[in-house]
């Protein structure tokens, strides 16, 4: 096995103004969350928010700590969301062994030490998307099914915005201390999720894409509400939302995405559609 672990840094809001497309896709658009037997890693300085993934196929994989963190284990003061989004496949903690199949997610709290990655079948491997964050205290993991997850259904067909929002881990269904995560999927022939689009000041958040077909694509907007821009986005890669930035799509064919979240408490308030530029 191997793991990979790039950083990403920050960016002012006066700055992106200036960043032409491939300047805001090598900051914003983090590729390569899924190969074989690897585990990928993006640690950004927003929130201190690590996404990534782990796709074990022929063998078992772990979630080594990367010695930059100086830490012992990975999980040292952090914690760490995870949603399968392959077949069934399983996250071993500490010798406790949970089963995720496809959008099961598991909540892994700041005291666990060791965690490896199995997928039952080769041919149909597990996918397992991450999200992790610091940690103040450890808090007891948590199985959180997509069958149990809390759903909202959101929008109106007369919008193309009629969506179904899953709540996997936030503070109703597992305790945390910052980490909030979820899928979103509109109903066939929406094209929009999150609109009316928000900023949440104080807190990141990462939108992962999958379900999105060969050839297809959505137009994932970025930026701050009176200065936007699109990031192409194909299937399975991630935006990274800073703080000051929108974050909402529109697709050229069904998808749906994982939303991520770290930060401080921050209500969510729609941005008047007609004041977006
Ligand atoms: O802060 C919350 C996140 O942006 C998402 O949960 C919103 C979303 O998925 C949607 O409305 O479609
Ligand atoms: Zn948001």
């Amino acid at each position: 096995m191997k793991s990979n672990f790039k950083i990403r840094y920050a960016t002012h809001p006066d700055d992106a103004k200036t960043y032409d497309t491939q300047r805001l896709r090598k900051d914003f658009l983090v590729n390569d969350i899924f190969t074989e037997d690897e585990v990928n890693l993006t640690y950004s300085h927003y929130d201190r928010f690590i996404m990534g993934g782990a796709m074990p196929v022929h063998e078992k994989l772990q979630l080594e700590s990367i010695p930059f963190f100086a830490t012992e284990y990975f999980l040292q003061k952090k914690e760490m969301g995870i949603i399968n989004l392959g077949q069934k496949g399983k996250v071993i903690a500490d010798g406790q062994i949970y089963e995720l199949e496809h959008k099961d997610a598991l909540y892994l709290g700041s005291d666990v030490k060791d965690v490896s990655f199995e997928s039952e079948e080769a041919s149909k491997p597990a996918k397992f998307y991450l999200n992790a964050c610091i940690a103040h205290k450890a808090l007891p993991s948590k199985l959180i099914s997509f069958a149990d997850a809390p759903v909202l259904e959101l929008g109106t067909t007369e919008e193309s915005n009629k969506r179904r929002l899953y709540q996997h881990i936030v503070p109703h269904t597992v305790e945390t201390c910052q980490l909030m995560m979820g899928i979103t999927s509109p109903e066939l022939g929406n094209a929009w999720n999150t609109m009316p689009a928000h900023v949440h000041e104080l807190r990141m958040e990462a939108y992962f894409y999958f379900d999105i077909p060969e050839g297809k694509a959505a137009a994932h907007i970025m930026g701050q509400p009176q200065e936007t821009r699109i990031l192409w986005v194909a299937n399975e890669q991630a935006v990274i939302s800073p703080p000051w930035s929108i974050h909402c799509a529109a697709g050229t064919s069904p998808y749906s995405f994982i939303w991520g979240m770290a930060g401080d408490d921050d209500p969510i308030v729609p941005y008047p559609i007609s004041e977006l530029q």
